[in-house]
């Protein structure tokens, strides 16, 4: 008979999951990602179900990497406008299997993993697509992937002022005041985007809140959020405008309203940059859609699962 599934809580996540070295294990699976069956990553399209009834959704999104020997599932779920003022708006479990024999060895909670390695990516996207003065840092929202991006950035690169927009200048403000650093709270998108080098945009909208007319030239956009076919974050004219990169050329093409609603061509996978058969071009406005891939889940999964088993080992 099997041992029963170890559970990895959020606090532990939290202990072993770190940037950078997050960030360089995620440049390598998007590397290998874009490598194509050579790389050894098998992840189909995610299944979304919606939960209509309650502007729910329900993901369920598996992978293997082999370079990695991990097998996972993460199954997420997320509301629009969150379901109450405690619960965080999307929240997950990562499922970690032994590849050998299909034996299940961890549930780990998904939530940190999902926060930090979205950052991570977006993360990798601005070491190789911001231009070579990056000197003012937007972000556009104030929930928990704002938390993870503003943590991995101010870690990973050196911004002289990071401006914040959320849609109420509260949450802004209490956002500014919970974080390490000195944060510009902005009344407008307009205001907090003039000038900027590097926009993140992580916000729950279905609509548009960042249009081109306002982005500087040359800036690099990491577009989080607008995750289902019918949602937008950007508007049409930074989206035909830019140099756009994606995670994921099959998930964008199926899943980010900001691509299929725009029309705009996909120039390369971030992999592909990784991978030198596609330029970085930093003197552009790129805009790098992120759409968030099983892959990512995988891979941190299994650092948290080996640190874990690391650490208790020792004990
Ligand atoms: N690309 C990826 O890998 C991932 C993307 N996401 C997406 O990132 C976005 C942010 O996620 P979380 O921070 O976890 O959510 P959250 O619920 O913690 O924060 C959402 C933020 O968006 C704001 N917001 C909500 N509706 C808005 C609107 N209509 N206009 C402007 N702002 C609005 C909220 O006030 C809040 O500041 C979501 O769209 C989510 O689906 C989340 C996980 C992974
Ligand atoms: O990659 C993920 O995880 C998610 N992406 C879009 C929104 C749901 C979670």
């Amino acid at each position: 008979m099997s041992a029963s599934p170890v559970f990895i809580a959020a606090e532990v996540v939290e202990k072993f999951l770190k940037f950078p070295e997050l960030i360089q294990q995620l440049e390598r699976a998007l590397a290998n990602f874009s490598h194509g069956a050579e790389g050894g990553v098998v992840q189909p399209l995610r299944t979304i179900v919606p939960v209509a009834k309650y502007n729910g959704f329900l993901g369920v999104m598996p992978a293997y990497s082999a370079a990695d020997d991990s097998l996972t599932t993460k199954v997420v779920t997320f509301y629009e406008g969150g379901t109450s003022s405690d619960l965080p708006s999307h929240q997950s479990t990562v499922l970690l299997f032994d590849p050998r024999n299909g034996i299940l060895k961890a549930v780990i909670d998904g939530n940190v993993i999902t926060d930090r390695r979205t950052a991570a990516v977006s993360a990798v996207a601005t070491k190789l697509l911001k231009p070579a003065l990056s000197e003012v840092l937007c972000i556009l929202g104030s929930g928990a992937q704002a938390r993870s991006h503003y943590e991995a950035f101010t870690e990973m690169f050196t911004f002289k002022e990071v401006r914040i927009w959320s849609r109420s200048r509260k949450n802004a403000e209490m956002f500014a005041s919970s974080m390490k650093g000195a944060i510009r709270v902005c009344d407008s998108t307009r205001e907090a985007v003039t000038g900027a080098d590097v926009i993140i945009t992580v916000t729950m909208a279905t609509k548009p809140v960042l249009f081109g007319e306002w982005v500087k030239s040359g800036a690099h956009v990491n577009a989080v959020g607008a995750c289902r076919p019918d949602w937008r974050e950007l508007d049409d004219e930074l989206m035909k405008s830019c140099v756009l990169y994606v995670d994921s050329r099959e998930a964008a093409s199926h899943e980010s309203g900001d691509i299929l609603q725009s029309g705009a061509a996909i120039f390369a996978e971030l992999g592909e940059v990784v991978n030198g058969t596609k330029p970085a071009l930093t003197e552009k406005t790129t805009v790098f859609k992120s759409l968030g891939m099983a892959i990512e889940d995988t891979v941190s999964a299994k650092l948290v699962f080996d640190s874990w088993s690391s650490s208790t080992e020792s004990e």
